[in-house]
């Protein structure tokens, strides 16, 4: 039997970096480091490419866009996104609801959702309320209560086109 919903998760974690800029689901975040990459590092986009990948059972995000590759060097990862929404549409699926979870004990980012949730929902072709986000510090526990790094988690609902 084939299923018309998919669900799939994804996992990201990005080190902390001076010099660099911090770009969170597309927004640049105003903070004294960013994160380290092949790409901007936005691990939110990441870790939501690995999600819907895995819903359409395409893989991960390394072998859609390798970082051998320096066609994604310094990349803006909206492009992976965009990418990653064409492949499943080329299959005949379309984004059903998306759920994302930022581990970060710093910065706060509640007073960015509304522009990532915006930016979001335009690139994956869904009303913003098919799009959530949230935020969780580790109460100082671990690599991220360490203020190391960042680590994103996120699900994704995909359903079959109609016709
Ligand atoms: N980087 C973060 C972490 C958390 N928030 C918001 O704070 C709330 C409380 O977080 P706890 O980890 O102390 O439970 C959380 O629900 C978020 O609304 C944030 O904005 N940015
Ligand atoms: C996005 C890619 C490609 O630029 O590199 P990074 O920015 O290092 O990010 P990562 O989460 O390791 O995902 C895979 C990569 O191939």
């Amino acid at each position: 039997m084939t299923l018309n919903i998919r669900v799939g998760h994804g996992f990201d974690v990005h080190p902390f970096a001076e010099g660099r800029k911090l770009i969170l689901g597309g927004v640049d975040i105003p903070h004294q480091r960013g994160l380290a990459g092949h790409s901007d590092a936005d691990v939110l986009y990441h870790a939501l490419c690995d999600a819907l990948l895995g819903a359409a059972g395409l893989g991960d995000i390394g072998h859609h866009f390798p970082d051998s590759d320096m066609q994604y060097k310094d990349a803006d990862s909206a492009r992976f996104v965009a990418a990653t929404v064409s492949a499943l549409s080329e299959r005949g699926w379309t984004v059903g609801n998306v759920d994302v979870t930022v581990i970060a004990q710093e910065p706060k980012i509640a007073p960015h959702v509304a522009a990532m949730r915006e930016r979001l929902a335009g690139l994956l072709l869904v009303d913003q309320s098919a799009v959530n986000i949230k935020a969780t510090t580790t109460e100082r526990l671990g690599y991220v209560g360490r203020k190391e790094g960042i680590a994103a988690h996120a699900v994704a609902l995909i359903s079959r086109r109609p016709g």
